[in-house]
């Protein structure tokens, strides 16, 4: 027997990784797949979101993969192969479809030959059955190039990938759009040249195809990714934790991401005026900018609180909402995820609260300490460029 593909399946916040797995596991040729959701934060969604079929397994990790201490990864695919060889479950390629935020090195060192030491029995059992055999990034076309430009996460992302597919090009219909794809591809092409990239929407692309067994060779992905690969071996020397900020379960999952980043949860047990919900989203997307970085959830409805919503923002881009038949599962508050870059939970909070409530001041008040949020890291940003410029 071979060893068992492993496939890294990564993108930048609402890049479009679960809508692309959810094609590929509804495959029949993709009933022998066991797929690791990483979710950041214990109040993750993608557990629910993602459809698994009833041949296939899951598992989900919190926190976030690239900054979990230790070796999450090969715990989780050592998990799978003790079941697998206790004949529990069965599978013949394992995906794992990272956070938005995770930094690839750290992934690809754990999976692949030479990489991190094998520290124990469960890592060389882990090294002995599994190969890491591609990893997939989802450029979504929209929002792509301010995340390359902000977060380090993004441009990584894209260089450790051997095959970079484009998402929500149908939402090009204007030749300036268009256009904008072309300059796009050029960009990612300079950024790593070997990799091939797809378009999602384009008539031909099969996803299948990411998913098939192949070598994965970072050294022929660039200097770049050597040097990125040499560096997480001298930080996992020193495990390289900076945090600023205590994540969950005692974990530092922001420590890689700067000490701005943060996640939180809001749920509500009382279902919810669609109108007030949508000007909710509308004024946090307006007034946080490109600071509101992701917002997911499951909402009950007032009128329909049997059919959840799931809505989606991906920066200044609010999706439209899709109605599930039925929950998924039976908890059925409604649960929002929000990442954001250097916006406290505190006054998105009020600003929910109040716009639910119809309290026009409570949400003038929330909203300008999101305003000043959201200057305050501008001016931050600015200062630290304006020291880069004078050094
Ligand atoms: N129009 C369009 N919308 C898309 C496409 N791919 C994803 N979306 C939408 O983008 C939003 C985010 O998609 P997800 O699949 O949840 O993205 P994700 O990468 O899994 O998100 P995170 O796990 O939070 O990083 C949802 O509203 C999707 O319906 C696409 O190709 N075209």
């Amino acid at each position: 027997m071979g060893k068992t593909p492993v496939f890294v399946l990564t993108g930048f916040l609402g890049a479009g990784k679960s809508t692309l797995l959810n094609r590929v596991l509804a495959d029949p040729a993709f009933a022998d797949t066991a797929i690791i959701i990483n979710e950041f934060g214990d109040v993750g969604l993608d557990h629910e979101l993602v459809r698994i079929g009833k041949t296939q397994v899951a598992r989900t990790t919190t926190g976030c993969l690239c900054c979990t201490v230790g070796s999450d990864i090969r715990s989780t695919l050592h998990e799978l192969h003790v079941l697998a060889h206790a004949g529990e479950v069965s599978f013949a390629r394992v995906i794992v479809e990272t956070t938005g935020l995770a930094d690839p090195a750290p992934l690809v060192n754990q999976l692949m030959p030479g990489g991190a030491p094998a520290l124990g029995l469960r890592d060389h059992l882990v090294a002995r059955n599994y190969e890491l055999a591609g990893v997939v990034t989802l450029v979504d076309i929209v929002t792509s190039e301010l995340s390359i430009e902000n977060h380090f996460e993004a441009a990584k992302q894209i260089a450790f990938a051997d095959r970079i597919v484009l998402t929500k090009t149908d939402l090009a219909r204007d030749p300036a759009s268009i256009r904008d794809i072309g300059r796009l591809k050029e960009h990612l092409a300079a950024l790593n040249p070997a990799a091939t990239i797809d378009d999602a929407h384009q008539s031909n692309f099969d996803p299948a195809v990411l998913f098939q067994r192949r070598a994965y060779t970072p050294a022929t992905l660039g200097d770049d990714v050597t040097g990125w690969l040499a560096l997480e071996e001298a930080i996992r020397g020193n495990d390289g934790h900076g945090a600023t900020e205590t994540g969950q379960s005692g974990k530092s999952p922001l420590a890689r991401h700067g000490g701005r980043i943060r996640t939180f949860a809001i749920t509500r047990t009382e279902p919810i005026g669609r109108e007030a919900f949508g000007k909710f989203l509308n004024v946090l997307s307006m007034s946080a900018g490109p600071r509101l970085l992701r917002v997911k959830g499951l909402v009950q409805d007032r009128d329909e609180p049997e059919q959840p919503r799931v809505i989606h923002v991906v920066q200044h881009a609010v999706y439209p909402p899709t109605i599930l038949d039925a929950w998924p599962s039976e908890d059925r508050q409604t649960r929002l995820v929000f990442i954001t870059d250097g916006i406290d939970p505190e006054p998105v909070r009020q600003l929910f609260e109040a716009a639910l409530d119809g309290k026009q001041i409570q949400a003038g008040r929330a909203l300008s300490r999101i305003a000043s949020a959201v200057a305050d890291t501008f001016r931050s940003g600015t200062a630290r460029l304006a020291r880069v410029l004078i050094d």
